[in-house]
């Protein structure tokens, strides 16, 4: 496998924005976040609280109301007022296929903002919409359903084996064919820019194959996105990927943490997240 740099934790410490003295929440970053429905109402608060736990100024969640009341539950200091945003979250614990009218307004809304977004799961399907610089973040099945819409016909469809037969290979077209940042997770996780830099993380246990897993590092990543609106609008893609990279290697960091060679649930992930934050900090330092 050549042209993949391996992720380290000393290029990991440098995509940690840490606030100074003259900092307030506005300038920190604030992240948007539309995900979780009736069906997977969980995946937001999963999302929401790895963003929190990765830090950023603020959050605005603003999905439908179930998520949202369970959100708020585990979480007060989540503002569901709409306002202006830095980066977004969307399509965690959302179904493409039974997306009800005012999901597909919020969404829209989001994708017309102008700021980056983080697509996951139940929003891949809108990934030609977006109006600024957009990073996904498939699994397997996922990334062969986007590659599917996106054939010109059946016989160019390629499977979820064909994708994880090759998972390197596959990131790489799928980010120069669609123009986007393709995050592509698994036990190696693979992020790849549109005809950029291509990065290659595995930092964490296969106790991280768990429900929710992946809501959680969609909010790492948020968190990271809406925390460095300056460098993305300088690099565009070129910092999605090292956004990405970062946020999988935090991700299984947290994991390994959690684990210490046991099972862990999604939401020790979301705790573990401060003390990498912190070591990659004082890494850095
Ligand atoms: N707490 C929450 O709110 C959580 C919410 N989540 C949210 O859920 C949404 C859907 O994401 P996903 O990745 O689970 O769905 P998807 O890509 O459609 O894959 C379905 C495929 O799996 C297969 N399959 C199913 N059961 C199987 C079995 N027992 N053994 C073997 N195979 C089995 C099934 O195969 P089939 O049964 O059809 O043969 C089909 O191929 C997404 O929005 C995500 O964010 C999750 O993150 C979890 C925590
Ligand atoms: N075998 C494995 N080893 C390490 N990490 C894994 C392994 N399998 C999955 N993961 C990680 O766990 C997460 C699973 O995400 P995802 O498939 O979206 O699950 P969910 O939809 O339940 O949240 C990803 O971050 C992925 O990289």
């Amino acid at each position: 496998m050549t042209g993949w740099q391996d992720w380290r934790e000393r290029d990991a410490a440098a995509w940690i924005a840490v606030p100074t003295d003259g900092s307030d929440k506005y300038s920190r970053g604030v992240l948007g976040v539309v995900t979780g429905s009736d069906r997977y109402p969980g995946a937001a608060v999963l999302g929401v609280e790895g963003a929190a736990r990765t830090g950023v100024g603020m959050i605005r969640y603003l999905g439908a109301d179930r998520p949202a009341d369970l959100v708020m539950r585990k979480r007060p200091e989540i503002v569901t007022a709409p306002g202006r945003v830095q980066g977004w979250l969307i399509g965690s614990g959302m179904d493409a296929a039974s997306r009800p009218e005012d999901d597909a307004q919020r969404l829209r809304s989001a994708l017309r903002d102008g700021t980056p977004l983080v697509i996951d799961a139940g929003a891949l399907d809108l990934v030609g919409r977006a109006s600024a610089p957009v990073i996904v973040t498939p699994h397997f099945r996922e990334l062969a359903t986007v590659l599917a819409a996106a054939a010109d016909d059946d016989s160019d469809a390629v499977t979820a084996d064909d994708i994880a037969a090759d998972a390197a290979g596959w990131a790489a077209r799928a980010a120069d064919s669609l123009g986007v940042t393709v995050l592509l997770k698994g036990h190696t996780t693979y992020v790849a820019a549109p005809h950029g830099p291509r990065y290659a993380v595995t930092a964490g246990p296969a106790w991280l194959a768990t429900a929710g897993s992946g809501d959680v590092l969609g909010g790492v990543l948020g968190a990271l996105v809406a925390t460095h609106a300056r460098e993305i609008d300088e690099d565009g893609h070129d910092a999605l990927a090292a956004l990405g990279a970062t946020a999988a290697w935090v991700h299984g960091r947290a994991g390994e943490r959690a684990s210490g060679g046991g099972p862990i649930v999604a939401l020790d992930i979301a705790e573990a997240l401060p003390g990498v934050v912190r070591d990659l900090v004082r890494a850095a330092g």
